[in-house]
């Protein structure tokens, strides 16, 4: 229940009371306060602290305060009687009478939360901002601007909603809004929301107004900002920082190779001609950091921040080649870009210099911050937000122009309801934004992360979900499909579902899958029997069997009477595929057994024309093949599945090819039978499933796969009597070359086989550090005399490279000294043993694929790492600890950084903001999920979410199905 009163005290003052059970709870918002701090000072004060929890946010209408606490109680949760309220005060609204406008709500102004913000508002460029004490003027003068440029409108129904939702964890009751209030029991909250959608429609579209709407901004920088791709306020509230400097540089010590974040002053800057042709930039920054030499652990930080302190020199260096790069211009320009004294924050890796304090940047970012802020003594602590660069955009204006933009944002700019958000843990939307641009600290933006990636997993499972539920006819198929979406036990096929072919293959295989092979099939299956597309991960570890799993799934389609192609990134990998299908396939008992094909960039002229007409008329069902699938001129009759192998190692390009590759509505298909003709017809223009396989979830995959709108399955089990490779890491000095010959030696005398991993084919002078494959053959062949070596590299023709790994395969050959081609699916059962040379020129996820190749059958497996740095072998000695890819992939994220904030770019250069981290995001996604649920359940047309169906289209147009 709202009872909407002025404050007899002050002008301006909207008390509302809202009620459950019987208790009431106070809210009081000082609408005007914000505008005219002079006549009620006590409310909305600019130093109030803003109260962006990381699980609890307090919005008090966005103004806690005495009075509130004088007046109320504790919690103002004190028994209210109505009645005597209603004699008292006549504008109190009770039920659904009509309400009494006590005052005009145009002036309106969203209850935002600026208190606590004040410390980052600009203070250059247009005075009025910045001052704390002066933030309370900024703000009249913004919303008086707000007015005139069609500010958003007085505060809905949902608005009054949402706060209340802020507020406090007591009832998703909908008190009335200005104009109208009505008592609403949880129900039919949302049913109430939608009613009163049409008088927020401005709070809606707020995010998607054009840039000009800020106030305070020039026509020209306006259009600076267009020029930038910011062409709404959405745009510009989604530039989120890259990282966030402490500008208190509380660094204790720096260590060589350390990678560092600090912000000090530019000392000089001088673009220097070394020579004809040769130049540099060299920008020197002193910055104050504590010394650690004198830092205990008893000293506490006002030590920390006094005299402990030490001045240390960066010199950041660039390094030019060129006759046009030494000319003195060129060097003037260079250096006048840094001007002495600006205050900048500089972030790279650091080597020491021969001189005490002084260090080294080759490779750095570096950003300008303000140009009269001094480092140590701002911001009280707070992170400071580093926005990524611009092109022609100054920093600072960014950084304002942002500012602004929080100034225009509602409460109620969410359009989830906030008792679903609230239920998992997730902040508003509004605090979100606010906590990623102005964070009190790194937890409160690590929030404002997870709340800002949960909703591109939010809107990407709903699109995905409420377009499968369209397609369904009745409300009994929906709740059906809900409920199978929220017992995903249910989202898993019977073998009795399974088509003929695919029963028939199970039973033909030499093994029984295991348990997680199992339901990765029944849920692949699943999907396969929808009318909508399948968009599926399926992940596992290395050597876990994944391959049956996908071969199960294009024999699914193919006894349906469609086809299915199967796409590796390795042509080596696309002969074992071919082969291995094959033998599968010949205990297969059917009458017509499908035709199979393998295309590849070697495959003959004439051969690969007779593929593609087999494709194209249909007798083919299933090619197996590299990126020449996805050529033009390869049509397929009736596509129904494409499988992608390592599907990373594939540009997206490539890969949307694929996906694009539109099933045409002739089902031609020879293996046609009569289970699924009818199934067929439904959805003949359908676009084909989309299987991608993955044994190194790394980040960026992941990450896309998640934000690709994929589902994923993992086979977390590996088939029975596989023993663990042990892992071994060696210094490539003479005593680690000794152990690795007489462990490799052991392993021969004991009838294993080996795999001898080179980071390159040939020895190079460039790299003479580096061991070759064919350089060391020789040498190897002697040394291991009586076992026959073989050689494996990209640069054989593909007939060779065969014969290399059939000879392996069956014995004839012992050893194999190979490059990394072998390192994705390349599988040889009986394989014991791997050796990699220069390991430390491998990726983590790369030494765990090449792990992968042995212990694949039943015999115990090593794996030798041979590193030529001491500075690796701690990143190396982690392999040796964890046979875990996805506990792998994480300490990759780690090591390597995790790349752009929403995952666009992956730079692996910077530690930069972790908006990417695998293991919280998963549970985001996870909880995205289950509030997708959630709405559908309530609303599978999503008629009382207006707004979040509005929101739907605007980031994901729906398009009709497979489209
Ligand atoms: N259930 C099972 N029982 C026994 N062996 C199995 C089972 N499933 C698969 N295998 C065998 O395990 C080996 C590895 O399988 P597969 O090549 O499918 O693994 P993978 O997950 O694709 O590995 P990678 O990621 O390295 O490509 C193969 O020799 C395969 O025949």
């Amino acid at each position: 229940m709202l009872m909407s009163l002025r404050c007899g005290s002050c002008v301006g003052v909207v008390l509302e009371h809202r009620f459950r059970n019987g208790v009431a709870r106070r809210h009081y918002r000082c609408e005007f306060s914000l505008f005219r701090p002079s006549v009620c000072g006590r409310f909305g004060r600019p130093g109030f602290p803003h109260q962006l929890g990381l699980c609890s946010s307090v919005h008090n209408g966005g103004v806690p305060n005495e009075w509130d606490e004088s007046k109320s109680g504790e919690d103002g949760g004190e028994k209210f009687d109505v009645s005597l309220a209603r004699k008292k005060f006549p504008s109190i609204i009770v039920g659904n009478s009509l309400p009494v406008d006590l005052y005009d709500g145009s002036s309106y102004l969203p209850p935002t939360a600026s208190p606590g913000f004040d410390g980052y508002f600009p203070d250059s460029g247009d005075s009025s901002w910045g001052l704390p004490s002066r933030l309370c003027e900024s703000w009249s003068s913004l919303s008086l601007s707000l007015d005139e440029v069609d500010t958003v409108s007085g505060p809905s129904t949902e608005e009054i909603a949402n706060s209340s939702f802020v507020n406090e964890a007591d009832a998703p009751i909908v008190s009335g809004g200005l104009d109208n209030a009505v008592v609403i029991e949880d129900d039919l909250h949302d049913m109430v929301v939608a009613e009163k959608h049409s008088g927020s429609t401005s709070v809606q579209f707020l995010l998607d107004r054009p840039i000009n709407c800020i106030p305070g901004l020039t026509k020209r920088q306006c259009s600076q900002l267009e020029k930038n791709g910011f062409h709404t306020l959405r745009k510009l509230l989604n530039h989120y920082p890259r990282t966030y400097a402490d500008l208190q540089n509380a660094h204790v010590g720096i260590r060589d190779g350390q990678y560092l974040i600090s912000v000090g002053k530019i000392l000089s800057s001088r673009g220097v001609r070394a020579g004809y042709s040769f130049s540099f930039l060299e920008v020197i920054v002193g910055c104050e950091i504590l010394d650690r030499g004198n830092v205990t652990c008893e000293h506490n930080d006002a030590e920390h921040n006094g005299k402990e302190k030490k001045l240390i020199c960066l010199h950041l260096k660039k390094f030019f080649r060129g006759a046009r790069f030494a000319s003195h211009a060129f060097l003037r320009s260079l250096q006048e870009k840094h001007k002495t004294g600006e205050v900048v924050c500089v972030s790279g890796k650091v080597r020491t210099m021969s001189s005490q304090d002084h260090y080294e940047m080759r490779e750095y970012h570096i950003d300008i911050l303000r140009d009269d802020k001094e480092p140590s003594h701002c911001d009280g602590g707070k992170p400071f937000p580093i926005y990524p660069s611009k092109r022609g955009l100054n920093p600072d204006f960014i950084r304002d122009a942002i500012l602004r933009a929080l100034k225009m944002l509602s409460l109620d700019i969410d359009p989830i309801p906030r008792d679903i958000t609230k239920e998992i843990g997730m902040l508003s939307l509004f605090d979100a934004y606010m906590a990623i641009h102005l964070p009190e600290n790194v937890f409160q933006a690590d929030s404002a992360r997870k709340r800002l990636i949960f909703d591109e997993f939010f809107y990407l499972q709903l699109g995905r979900l409420y377009q499968m539920l369209e397609g369904l006819d009745t409300e009994i198929e929906k709740g059906v499909l809900l409920d199978r979406y929220r017992k995903p036990e249910l989202t898993s096929s019977f073998i009795e579902e399974w088509s003929t072919l695919t029963q028939q293959l199970l039973k033909a295989l030499p093994y029984e899958l295991t348990p997680g092979q199992l339901t990765a099939i029944s849920e692949i299956i699943w999907d396969l029997k929808q009318p909508i597309p399948m968009n599926r991960l399926l992940q596992g570890d290395v050597g876990c069997g994944k391959t049956v799993v996908a071969f199960l799934a294009c024999v699914e389609v193919i006894g349906s009477g469609f086809q299915a192609a199967f796409m590796v990134p390795t042509e080596l990998l696309a002969i074992q595929h071919y082969e291995h299908f094959l033998s599968l396939l010949e205990n297969v008992d059917v009458e017509c057994k499908p035709l199979v094909a393998l295309l590849t960039g070697s495959t003959p002229a004439r051969q690969s024309r007779i593929i593609r007409e087999g494709l194209q008329n249909g007798d083919i069902s299933l090619v197996i093949g590299t990126h020449s699938l996805i050529a033009e001129k390869v049509e397929f009759s009736a596509l129904r599945i494409a499988v992608v192998d390592e599907q990373h190692r594939f540009g997206v390009v490539q890969r949307g090819r694929f996906n694009s590759k539109l099933f045409c509505s002739s089902v031609s298909s020879k293996i046609a039978s009569h289970d699924v003709v009818e199934q067929s017809q439904s959805n003949s223009h359908m676009a084909p499933h989309f299987l991608a396989m993955s044994a190194t979830p790394i980040p960026r995959t992941l990450a896309l796969a998640l934000y690709g709108d994929m589902s994923l399955t993992q086979i977390s089990d590996l088939p029975p009597g596989r023993m663990p490779v042990e892992t071994y890491v060696l210094e490539a000095d003479e005593h680690g070359l000794e152990t690795m010959y007489k462990m490799i030696l052991d392993e021969l005398e004991d009838g294993g086989k080996i795999y001898i991993v080179y980071p390159i084919i040939d020895q190079s002078e460039l790299l003479p550090q580096l061991r070759a494959a064919t350089a060391d053959f020789e040498a190897m062949s002697q040394r291991f005399d009586g076992y026959k070596c073989g050689i494996l590299h990209g640069r054989m023709r593909s007939d060779e490279k065969d014969e290399a790994l059939r000879s392996f395969r069956n014995g004839e050959t012992c050893i194999l000294l190979s490059t990394q081609v072998i390192e994705i699916g390349v599988d040889v059962p009986d394989a014991s043993m791997i050796v990699v040379m220069n390991a430390e020129r491998f990726g983590m996820a790369q030494l765990h694929q090449l792990r992968g190749r042995v212990g694949r059958g039943t015999r115990k497996s090593s794996c030798i790492l041979l590193a030529s740095t001491s500075s690796s072998l701690t990143r190396l000695k982690v392999l040796e600890n964890s046979s875990d890819g996805f506990h792998l992939a994480n300490m990759d994220l780690l090591l390597r950084g995790p790349g752009d904030l929403l995952g666009k770019k992956q730079s692996g250069h910077l530690p930069e903001f972790p908006i990417t981290r695998l293991e919280i995001d998963g549970n985001v996604l996870q909880d995205a999920h289950l509030a997708v649920l959630k709405i559908l359940g309530r609303s599978p047309d999503l008629r009382l979410f207006p707004r979040v169906k509005a929101e739907l289209s605007m980031r994901q147009p729906l398009s009709p199905l497979g489209d």
